[in-house]
């Protein structure tokens, strides 16, 4: 305790000479010099001057792996040949995300320093030798009498230095007088609610009030709370960027105001352009080499990836060229490269591309494939399905075939237990990729997350029913999708989990940050940290998300309350005036086949079930009712269709 309270006052003693030297005015003026890039790296260094070892250590520990940990199973070339790519990038200051539920809902104790050193071991560990380095030297044989002695005086010097630091920012906020920074008054908001934003204004604000919360005790604007700093700073985000009020709140929880910003300021940014060679009809280094004759200016993607290009500039346009005409290359994020390395397919297997079009991530398996095996690769909007088969034509897949269903109907189509591996990039809201989609800005709430999570957990089921938990070489599934949000990502995982007879495995990516074990209230299976989460502030990509499942046994273990489960997540009631709404209708129509009539009628039972659910607020023996009921129902039904095909029998043999 007295280590972490001593190191509190290191801190605050720091700050007050910071500001004495230069005024909040000054800073405020300075930054609104700084590019937005610089902004975030420039943020690395004012933390290093306000709490610098604290900060920037206790994200160390987040994003520190074990280079000895190795995944289950062999992966991918690429994959095996991955190092961390924030080396490469040099925004380690931007690494971590640690303090996920204390500094965003603002709903925080308002002494965040105490939180942070509280949670902080590393730098417990530094203060501890720093003090008894100290200790020893002066003391090390004295009696108890002695250490108590000193330890008093200890604590009081250290009682004085933080009196003096608080005098020192009371002289400081007197002395900057009507300069220094103070949260704008009800009338001030009502004025400025008059006219168009005042971006400079917002601007401002947000990187005073974000300078506030990162170091609250000492900088704490006039009177005003921790909660009020944060909604203030959420508005003038929302304002200044263009968010709407539910997807800058549901950012708020997954990251402290600094690192926050770093994300927001990168969601403005385009990514770097980079391709992937296409192993099955070049070589990396032959494809760069008729690309840089070209005028294209290009370099390796990063250690991590042998395929991978990234394009700083080009004379030619880069999707236009006859090498890509040639499917020489694939135009392709980094963060797409991901999820197929984690599947990491094998030469001959069978393997299951659920939601494939336009292909990008198709076409990479079947590199790695080198086109042997089978590539059944699947996508439900028809118009999307003509790009599919465009790429691949384009890239020479030759081990593909292309299926047209929902992937609910999957299962069913190709047989359960009949696959080696299964990729599901899922449809999601897309709030990992802003910077390619700005209308997620806006166009996202809550009701249609929920709906995502809800599709997501289907499609996970019906991804691991396909694969075989025996086969000899894989057994594996692989989810993704380029949103943030935990309940798309970490909870989908654990509620399959819990489903069916799966475990996560590493996914052979050595870089990206831990998926989340808890998140506010939610608490995951531990193994939720072998996924990985991608960002762009971090890793310079798209915001991703992968977790790689191996299916350990082919029973099921409660298949028939998928869809209860489903309701409980109170998902029933989805919009159905957008996009994915229209997906979900589209499902309903290759029920039309004989075959899935079944599926209907379940579908049809099961939102009886849920309709009923909701009214009635079930408990458990009324489930039980339920399902005895629907199996009833089942049986009726089948018996029903025996008998109308035994009549329609007996009818012919009448006429013949
Ligand atoms: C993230 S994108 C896939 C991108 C693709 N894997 C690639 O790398 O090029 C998700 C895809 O899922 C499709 N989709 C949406 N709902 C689906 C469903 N119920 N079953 C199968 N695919 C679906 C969408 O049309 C979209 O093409």
């Amino acid at each position: 305790m007295v280590l972490t309270r001593s190191k509190k006052r290191v801190a605050k003693s720091q700050t007050p000479p910071l500001k004495r030297a230069e005024k909040p005015q000054a800073l405020a003026l300075k930054r609104k010099a700084e590019k937005p890039q610089a902004l975030a790296s420039k943020k690395g260094g004012a933390k290093s001057q306000k709490t610098p070892p604290l900060k920037k250590q206790k994200k160390e520990v987040f994003v520190e792996e074990d280079p000895s940990e190795e995944d289950e199973e062999e992966v991918s070339d690429d994959a095996a040949a991955s190092t961390d790519v924030e080396s490469d990038d040099g925004e380690e200051e931007g690494l971590g995300s640690s303090g996920f539920f204390s500094d965003g809902d603002g709903e925080e104790n308002d002494d965040d320093g105490e939180e942070l050193l509280g949670d902080d071991f590393l730098e417990g560990s530094g203060d501890e030798e720093e003090h008894s380095g100290s200790g020893s030297g002066s003391d090390s044989d004295s009696d108890e009498g002695d250490i108590e002695k000193e330890s008093k005086l200890i604590d009081e010097e250290e009682a004085k230095e933080e009196e003096d630091a608080k005098a020192e920012l009371l002289d400081f906020n007197k002395e900057a007088g009507d300069d220094a920074f103070r949260l704008p008054t009800e009338e001030e908001l009502e004025e400025e609610a008059r006219g168009p934003p005042d971006l400079p204004l917002l601007q401002s604000r947000i990187k005073e009030i974000v300078r506030a919360l990162s170091n609250f005790s000492v900088l704490r604007p006039n009177g005003a709370s921790r909660k009020d700093c944060v909604e203030q700073l959420k508005s003038d985000i929302a304002s200044y960027y263009g968010y709407n009020s539910f997807l800058i709140g549901a950012l708020f929880e997954l990251f402290p105001p600094v690192e926050l910003m770093e994300l927001i300021e990168a969601f403005e940014k385009q990514r770097p352009t980079s391709i992937r060679t296409n192993t099955l009809k070049t070589r990396r280094r032959d494809l760069a080499d008729v690309l840089l004759n070209r005028g294209v200016n290009l370099d390796p993607l990063s250690k991590w990836s042998k395929v991978g290009l990234v394009v700083y500039d080009s004379q030619v346009p880069i999707g236009a060229t006859p090498e890509y005409l040639s499917g020489f290359y694939m135009l392709q994020g980094a963060s797409s490269f991901l999820p197929v390395m984690a599947l990491a397919p094998q030469e001959n297997e069978r393997i299951v591309d659920v939601a494939a079009a336009p292909g990008g991530k198709t076409t990479y398996v079947a590199a790695l494939m080198k086109n042997t095996g089978l590539i059944f690769a699947n996508e439900m909007k028809v118009p999307r399905l003509k790009s599919l088969t465009a790429n691949l034509h384009r890239m020479g897949v030759t081990n593909t075939i292309n299926y047209y269903t929902c992937c609910f109907q999957l299962p069913k189509v190709l047989g359960e237990k009949s696959v080696d591996r299964v990729l599901l990039d899922a449809p999601c809201s897309g709030t990992g990729v802003i910077s390619k989609d700005e209308s997620v800005k806006v166009s996202k709430s809550l009701e249609e997350i929920k709906k995502f999570a809800h599709l997501q957990k289907q499609l996970l089921l019906a991804a691991i029913d396909m694969v075989d938990a025996t086969s000899k070489t894989g057994g594996f599934i692989v989810y993704s999708t380029c949103s943030l949000m935990v309940a798309e990502n970490e909870a989908v995982i654990d509620y399959a989990l819990k489903k069916r007879s799966v475990q996560l495995v590493k996914t052979g990516l050595d870089f990206g940050q831990d998926g989340f074990v808890r998140f506010r209230e939610h608490r995951f299976h531990p193994s939720l940290n072998k996924t990985k989460r991608f960002y762009p502030h971090v890793h310079n990509m798209d915001g991703f998300f992968v977790a790689k499942l191996k299916k350990m046994s082919n029973m099921k273990q409660a298949s028939e309350d998928d869809d209860e489960a489903l309701g409980t997540v109170d998902e029933a009631d989805v919009p159905s005036d957008d996009d994915e709404a229209e997906a979900m209708e589209e499902m309903e129509k290759p029920k039309k086949t004989k075959e899935s009539k079944e599926g209907l009628a379940k579908s049809k039972e099961s939102k009886k079930g849920k309709k009923s659910k909701s009214k009635k607020g079930e408990d458990p023996p009324k489930i039980k009712k339920q399902r005895k009921n629907r199996t009833e129902m089942r049986m009726e039904i089948s018996q029903a269709r025996e008998e109308k095909r035994k009549a329609m029998r007996e009818k012919s043999k009448e006429k013949q």
